[in-house]
């Protein structure tokens, strides 16, 4: 007898699959290989940045007391005694009424504690001598860069788990880090079944498609930021596929299929669990897309039986493995980001399940909007190509209306949510 299964809610499915989540290895990589990656460890500061007071500003290092009885009455001249570029120290102790050239970047003398710029000093010969001379005061600390405004050593800067991203990597080169803890991807073991599939290269024939689905997902699993191991596409043949699957297992951290999952005569997954002895999480979830998505695991590693049809297998895959892949990268934000949006299209169909719609946010005077990005049906693939968010409606309402507030799932972020969402 066909067997009838039992829908568990999204929030259930989501919570069952975290309770294997495992905090991934770090490894070391060289700075220019760092780019893109996940942070393994917290970022601190190695030393105070600046790490001696520097000069802002092309001008004039002094004395601040030096220059209290400057006004535009009272022109007050300094003598010039050292000149110095970024990258240069100053030697002299600068006494009353001295003071020291001095260009942006370059360290400020110890007995020094403002800077006069260029613009507001003027300068002068006489003889071998330079001075210069100023018009108004200064106060100690006037256009400096102190030590440690930027950062103070010690200080945790960036957190463990972010992706490291053009400021980053400054910060990174700025505090001497040549080699960059990051969070050791985990491998992703990934197959496509189906009989039907065809490869990327090859023509068209009646009954076959090409199967879209592991050039998806590699991309899926690559933008979360972990490594995937391709096995390829198998037959819906019995043995061949436990065979595959049942090897697989070993030399990856989470193994992935798309197709076979549902109850159909050729739909092998349920039975191959059932002969590799995994206890199935579940394997129905009351949502659309992706309602066949069935998580199993075995001695604590987790296999995800995605859905064949494209969008179902997609939104599977951002539910449910995309958290506990980010939770491994040591992110502690690791679901879909959520927001709400403003509903700019009408959306009628009814559903008792939850509606993971495939969309369109964007920024319109200041407000998110969404859209659908195309025709939801799970066996679509194009309205995949613009969405960058779902719109999560939920079931048993008559439908969704303009101007409907809606939540919305991001999907080309980094910063995620926490749980719940
Ligand atoms: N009697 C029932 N039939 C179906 C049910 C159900 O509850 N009762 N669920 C339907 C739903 S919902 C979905 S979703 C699909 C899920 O099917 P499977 O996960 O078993 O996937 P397949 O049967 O292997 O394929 C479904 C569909 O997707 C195409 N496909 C498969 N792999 C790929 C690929 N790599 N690239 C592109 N397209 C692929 C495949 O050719 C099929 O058209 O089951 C419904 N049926
Ligand atoms: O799993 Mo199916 O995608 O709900 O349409
Ligand atoms: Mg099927």
């Amino acid at each position: 007898m066909l067997e009838k299964r039992k829908p568990i809610q999204v929030a259930e499915a989501v919570e069952k699959v975290m309770r294997y989540k495992q905090s991934g290895a770090v490894e070391f990589v060289s700075i220019k290989e760092s780019h893109g990656r996940y942070l393994g460890k917290d970022l601190t500061a190695t030393s105070d940045v600046p790490h001696f007071n520097r000069s802002p500003y092309d001008g004039f290092a002094v004395r601040s007391i030096d220059t209290k009885e400057a006004s535009l009455q009272n022109e007050v001249v300094f003598e010039v005694v050292d000149h110095i570029g970024a990258g240069y120290v100053s030697s002299k102790k600068i006494g009353p009424m001295q003071a020291v050239r001095i260009m942006t970047g370059a360290k400020i003398p110890d007995s020094c504690d403002c800077v006069v710029m260029l613009e507001v000093a003027r300068s002068f010969e006489d003889g071998d001598q330079s001075y210069m001379s100023i018009k108004r005061s200064f106060n100690a600390g006037d256009n400096v860069s102190f030590q440690g405004e930027d950062a103070k050593k010690g200080e945790v800067l960036v957190e463990k788990g972010t992706k490291i991203n053009p400021g980053i990597q400054a910060i990174l080169a700025t505090f001497g880090y040549a080699e960059v803890p990051v969070a050791k991807g985990p491998v992703i073991g990934l197959f496509a079944t189906g009989t039907e599939l065809l490869e990327v290269e090859e023509e068209l024939e009646d009954g076959k498609i090409r199967n879209s689905n592991s050039t998806m997902l590699i991309a899926q699993i690559e933008r979360v930021g972990a490594d995937v191991k391709y096995y390829g596409k198998l037959p819906d043949e019995f043995d061949t596929c436990y065979e595959a699957i049942a090897t697989a297992i070993d030399d990856v951290d989470i193994l992935i299929t798309t197709g076979g999952v549902s109850v159909g005569d050729f739909d092998y997954l349920p039975a191959i669990y059932e002969k590799l002895q995994a206890e199935v999480l579940f394997n129905k979830v009351a949502m659309r897309p992706g309602s066949v998505t069935t998580v199993a695991q075995i001695n604590g590693k987790l296999l995800f039986g995605l859905s064949g049809n494209p969008s179902a297998c997609y939104v599977g895959f951002e539910l449910f493995a995309r958290p506990i892949i980010r939770y491994m990268l040591g992110c502690r934000s690791p679901h879909l980001r959520k927001e709400t949006a403003i509903l700019q299209q009408d959306f009628p169909k009814a559903n008792p399940f939850t509606r993971f719609v495939r969309a369109d946010v964007y920024v319109t005077n200041g407000s998110l909007m969404v859209r659908p990005s195309g025709v939801d049906k799970s066996n679509i693939v194009m309205s995949l190509a613009r969405a960058n968010a779902f719109m999560a409606l939920p079931g048993g309402t008559r439908g969704y209306g303009v101007g409907d507030i809606v939540d919305v799932f991001m999907l080309e972020d980094f910063v995620g949510s926490n749980w719940p969402w």
